[in-house]
């Protein structure tokens, strides 16, 4: 596991929208997975400016999201469909019809995370996962206690989740109380996997997920087991890891070699 200390939230998507262009421009039908959440935000606006520049196409591009409500439609305006054509699809030149989402309206959910599991086999799996990461180590709607190899599969949200949510639904409407998630297990078969978490309120997480035991109450902790596995972070996300100083020393020494290879 790599890990990278930067000193700013900007900086931390700057180095993640990086990321995902030179993978892109080194596979221009790259299949991505794609996270939401407010962390990616930044880094989606740089991958938007790239598209615009010219820097980077999205035309031969497919995505997979990490999860989804269940019992909200695509066109719900709380719904990570939404979010997602709000924040990239809609911005870029990817094709709609190659950008995948887990099925919130599904008449059979638990047919439809089997299907999404096959899809990502069928595409040739996932070449790099873009993560957030939640205040208790939750990976996607991967909620501690689950399954270190799960798989695609219908999840409970926490209360905590539930009652964060509680103030996008009026009192009438419906609430999900379910979601569609990918399974630690198929996260953890992408080729590349990109963790970012910014602010103090990660720092929790970051530490068990790093320096902690692989255990399945800090799901994020899979990553540990990851033959490529990046977290990017902010100083404030990274305040409780012990080995900062080797970190750094890490990712220096990873520079010089790079340079002496021609290859940074
Ligand atoms: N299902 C999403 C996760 O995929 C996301 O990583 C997490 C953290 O979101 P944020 O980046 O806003 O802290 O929120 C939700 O639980």
């Amino acid at each position: 596991m790599r890990i990278v200390i930067l000193d700013s939230a900007d900086e931390v998507a700057a180095y993640g929208a990086e990321i995902f262009i030179r993978c892109i421009r080194q596979k221009p039908a790259a299949v991505l997975g794609l996270a939401t959440g407010s962390t990616p935000l930044a880094l989606y606006r740089r991958l938007i400016d790239a598209n615009r520049d010219a820097v980077v196409s999205f035309a031969k591009v497919s995505s997979f999201n990490l999860d989804e409500y269940l019992g909200l439609a695509g066109d719900h305006p709380q719904s990570y469909r939404h979010f997602m054509n709000t924040h990239l699809f809609d911005h870029i030149d990817i094709n709609p019809d190659n950008t995948h989402v887990p099925p919130g309206d599904a008449a059979d959910p638990l047919q439809a995370c089997a299907d999404y599991d096959k899809l990502i086999t069928k595409l040739g799996g996932i070449d790099i996962q873009l993560l957030g990461i939640g205040r208790n180590g939750h990976i996607g709607f991967n909620e501690p206690s689950s399954g270190l190899q799960s798989r695609t599969r219908v999840k409970t949200l926490t209360r905590a989740t539930i009652d964060d949510n509680a103030r996008f639904f009026s009192t009438q409407e419906f609430q999900p109380h379910l979601s569609i998630t990918m399974g630690i297990g198929t996260i953890l078969e992408a080729r590349k996997v990109v963790l970012l978490a910014t602010g103090a309120a990660k720092a929790g997480a970051i530490k068990a997920a790093a320096e902690g035991p692989l255990t399945a109450s800090c799901p994020a902790s899979a990553l540990q087991m990851h033959p490529d596995a990046l977290l990017i972070v902010d100083a404030a996300a990274a305040a409780g890891l012990e080995r900062k100083a080797f970190y750094k020393h890490i990712e220096r020494e990873n520079q010089k070699l790079l340079q002496s290879l021609g290859k940074t």
